[in-house]
């Protein structure tokens, strides 16, 4: 129910953390499968387990610490969040998104979502990125939509765009610290759609995602997106793309979570290069 995002939940979970660490993050960033590496790049760093954070949703899926890490990049005051809650862990998406209420409220004015990805476009290559310009809400389009229920005006409005979620600002300072750090992969632009899961999706599924425009596929970020978009954060997100999707009938191949955290551990360190430059340098301005 909405109760778990609600305002006075994150409220009071954001002032138990500014209490807490007497820090204050600017930015925060949402670390998917395989990419929790990027929390030990901070400097000054502060590890909260969420256990530890009243309130707060713990992990469950191999792959995912579940650790918010304050510290700094650079000089920049940042919040990592190791590990995130998914709906077909089966958290309400009020719960998958209440972290983006609390950073909000704790004064964190920009947030960056990276994950897994599964890539639809035949273009691309394992352990290549991309640059979300766009997203596919298909859980949100039939009725499990993060913002539904009673809106809280001190939040955002009752009826927000989505047309303009993902900033072009950071979108394209991302970008440039891909080439800064000699990405080795390609930094493709695309559409992302979100599929809630556990299940990865059939032959038919992908070859319809691909007719509906979508470029990569994955079970997260696109409802996180939306709150923070909602509360007046500033959204940038990327995919690593760990495996192909699958559009051939009677195919010996299938997707697995080992295949992605494989990709995640083979990008890590360039993964983790690029986005401490990018943490390092960014600019809401
Ligand atoms: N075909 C396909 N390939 C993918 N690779 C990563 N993900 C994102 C989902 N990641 C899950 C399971 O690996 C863990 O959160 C996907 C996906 O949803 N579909």
């Amino acid at each position: 129910g909405t109760e778990e995002n609600s305002y006075e939940r994150a409220e009071a979970i954001a002032r138990y953390l500014l209490e807490r660490t007497g820090r204050r993050p600017e930015l925060a960033v949402v670390l998917g499968s395989g990419l929790g590496g990027l929390g030990d790049s901070l400097t000054d760093r502060q590890v909260l387990p969420y256990a530890e954070i009243p309130g707060f949703p713990t992990s469950t899926v191999a792959g995912h610490q579940g650790n918010l890490i304050f510290g700094k990049a650079g000089d920049r005051d940042v919040v990592l969040m190791q590990g995130r809650f998914h709906a077909y862990e089966g958290y309400s998406v009020h719960q998958v998104t209440l972290p983006m209420r609390v950073f909000h409220l704790m004064g964190v004015r920009a947030v960056l979502l990276t994950n897994a990805a599964g890539g639809l476009n035949r273009d691309y290559a394992v352990g290549d990125v991309m640059l979300i310009r766009d997203h596919l809400n298909l859980p949100g389009l039939v009725g499990c939509n993060p913002l539904r229920g009673p809106n809280d005006e001190r939040l955002g409005p009752r009826f927000p765009s989505t047309s303009d979620v993902y900033d072009k600002r950071m979108r394209d300072q991302l970008a440039e610290a891909f080439k800064q750090c000699n990405f080795p992969g390609a930094t493709r632009l695309g559409v992302y759609v979100y599929q809630q899961g556990p299940c990865y999706e059939s032959v038919a599924e992908c070859r319809m995602l691909i007719t509906m425009g979508a470029d990569a596929v994955g079970m997260s970020t696109v409802p996180e997106a939306v709150v923070a978009h909602h509360a007046g954060l500033r959204v940038c997100a990327f995919s690593l793309i760990t495996n192909m999707a699958l559009l051939e009938w009677d195919s010996a191949e299938k997707a697995n979570h080992e295949e992605v955290l494989q990709t995640g551990q083979l990008r890590a360190d360039q993964l983790k290069s690029s986005v401490s430059h990018f943490l390092a340098n960014f600019s809401l301005d």
